[in-house]
């Protein structure tokens, strides 16, 4: 038997078993004609051509997938972002999304919270609950996650500068659950680097901020261990303006930076990789999108193998969450982001995501209405129960333009972190500014091309109306930072505040030596000390982080 048949064979017994384990959603899957649908596609005989590049799911490099059976034994997570106006207010969108159909839970913060202040704080006047949920205590997070099993659900947080701080709240509600931290699961973004490159909520310079992550991989290893401690993203690289191979080089670089510096303060490697994951975009251009997931895919499981010498097969894997690309819609004629969005996510399933947000309709005009939310969803839903993509794995695998796809973006990431690791890593690289201009240099082109009709956008500069009917939006309640802060004002008045100086600065001394803080802030969080007051404590022993002009 050749190599390729005898791996082949030796896959079919592994998937069996996985199996065995966790049951396929269907006994037998087929077409609507009755064509039998098998789990997999090969070549006659692939070769050690295949095996290297393609292998078999759930099996090193993954191209294909990091399950045997991928959607076959559980569609992707269906995970909405969501998050507006006060904790009441968004917990009923979360009971409403769950009612839907949707399987988890995504939370989007207001500005305040994200950079670590206070709803009362002068610094969040005007912005409070707009982009997101305002959460300044635990008192807050408690309402939030009302009536929400947090055993059962699990729950992504787009939180980075405070990530400690809203995850040991998040600990805190389960505790007061019954449910304890081990059996929490969910994801928070925590990934400070691409603040600095592209989404600009940091709050401390980065070797403080390296710190705190470190510190989150090395408490979650012990008491939060099915928790993904990081969610290192491109979608925001994407956003910025940057290219798919820069999304996925620039994405991997400071992966590289976070798997380093967590050695670095003596954590090996295969306790915390496992549990970390990634987040991408997902844009129009469907066939680059689907090769370019696969081409990540790949390249991470060479890096952790042979870079990190990792063991745990699961040290190998790239988990990735995807999001339909925001900067692909357009306030024109907004129902058309409603088939842009069905394209992206479609290309996001077919590249083999864990979990996906799809954008709203509306989303390039205002936070999405009800309406849009649960058409939304419906968009994923439809993919997954009506379009049938999802029983065979990787059903694109094996096209020869894919494979060239995925092989050229696989080359040109490499080259880009080739040049990182040159300039030091992804640290320096940022420092220098040299992600950001790359980023910027892309973002201009595309914009020229744009302008000048080169690259058609529909509706927007072709094919436009002259009356646009005007959709109906949400509004955020512009009492809400008033109501907040008197909420505040109460919190304040009823709570041990001897107790909540004393924790403040334990956190403080603990800042200034090389202890993990988290023990420390969970303190801080269980005696109602709120976001600002914890952020603030860091703050005055880490300063903040001033950006340059590139
Ligand atoms: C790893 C991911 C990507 C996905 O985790 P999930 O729990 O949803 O999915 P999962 O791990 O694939 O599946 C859950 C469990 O089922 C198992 N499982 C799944 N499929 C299986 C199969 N076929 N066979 C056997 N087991 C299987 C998995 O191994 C896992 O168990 P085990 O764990 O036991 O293995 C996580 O990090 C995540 O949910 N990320 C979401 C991030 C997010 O929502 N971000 C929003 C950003 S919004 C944003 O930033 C917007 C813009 C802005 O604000 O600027």
């Amino acid at each position: 038997m050749s190599a390729f048949k005898e791996k082949l064979e030796a896959w079919r017994e592994k998937a069996k078993k996985a199996i065995s384990k966790f049951p396929e959603r269907e006994e037998r899957f087929a077409t609507s004609s009755d064509i039998e649908v098998e789990r997999l596609y090969v070549p006659e005989d692939g070769g050690q051509e295949y095996l290297e590049k393609l292998g078999f799911p759930g099996e090193y490099p993954f191209t294909r997938g990091i399950q045997p059976t991928m959607y076959r034994g559980r569609y992707w997570t269906m995970r909405q972002y969501a998050g507006f106006g006060s904790a009441e207010e968004t917990n009923e969108r979360f009971r409403y999304l769950l009612e839907q159909g949707q399987t988890g839970l995504s939370t989007a913060f207001d500005l305040p919270t994200q950079i670590g202040y206070d709803a009362d704080d002068p610094m969040a006047r005007g912005e409070v609950g707009k982009v997101g949920v305002s959460i300044s205590s635990l008192a807050d997070m408690e309402t939030l996650l009302k009536g929400i099993p947090l055993d059962k659900v699990s729950t992504s947080m787009t939180i980075n500068a405070p990530a400690s701080v809203l995850l040991a709240m998040y600990i805190a509600v389960g505790e007061k659950q019954g449910v304890t931290s081990d059996k929490l699961t969910g994801t928070i973004q925590n990934d400070i680097l691409k603040e600095y490159v592209a989404r600009g909520t940091y709050i401390y310079p980065p070797q403080h901020s390296m710190r705190l992550i470190t510190n989150i991989f090395e408490y979650c290893a012990e008491k939060v261990p099915n928790w993904n401690t990081i969610s290192i993203s491109g979608y925001h690289i994407r956003e910025a303006g940057s290219t798919a191979v820069q999304e996925v080089a620039f994405t991997l670089s400071n992966a590289i930076a976070y798997v380093q510096a967590a050695i670095d303060a003596g954590l090996p490697v295969d306790k915390f990789a496992p549990r970390l994951s990634f987040f991408f975009n997902a844009h129009n251009n469907f066939l680059e999108e689907i090769a370019k997931f696969r081409a990540a895919r790949r390249i991470w499981a060479k890096i952790m193998r042979h870079r990190f010498k990792a063991q745990d097969p699961k040290s190998w894997q790239l988990r990735f969450h995807t999001q339909t690309g925001g900067s692909t819609l357009t306030a024109q004629q907004p129902d058309n982001n409603i088939v842009r969005v069905t394209i992206q996510a479609l290309a996001a399933v077919l590249g083999g995501t864990q979990s996906l947000h799809t954008n709203s309709r509306d989303e390039a005009l205002a936070l999405p209405t009800e309406d849009s939310a649960r058409i939304a969803l419906r968009t994923q839903q439809i993919i997954a129960y009506e379009s049938g993509v999802s029983d065979t794995v990787d059903p694109l695998g094996g096209s020869y333009y894919i494979e060239y796809l995925t092989d050229e973006i696989e080359k040109r990431v490499w080259e880009y972190i080739e040049k990182i690791d040159e300039m030091g890593g992804a640290v320096a690289a940022i420092e220098q500014g040299y992600m950001q201009r790359e980023i910027q240099h892309a973002s201009y082109q595309t914009q020229l091309e744009i302008e000048s009709g080169k690259q058609i956008v529909v509706g927007m500069n072709k094919f436009k109306l002259d009356n646009e009917p005007q959709p109906e939006l949400l509004r955020v309640n512009p009492e809400l930072g008033r109501i907040q802060a008197e909420r505040l004002a109460k919190l304040r008045s009823e709570r041990n505040n001897e107790e909540v100086q004393k924790r403040l600065q334990a956190l403080k001394q603990a800042a200034e030596g090389d202890a993990n803080l988290m023990p420390y802030i969970l303190d801080a969080v269980r005696a109602y000390a709120t976001t600002g007051e914890i952020c603030n404590a860091m703050r005055s022993v880490f300063g903040e982080y001033r950006p340059s002009l590139f």
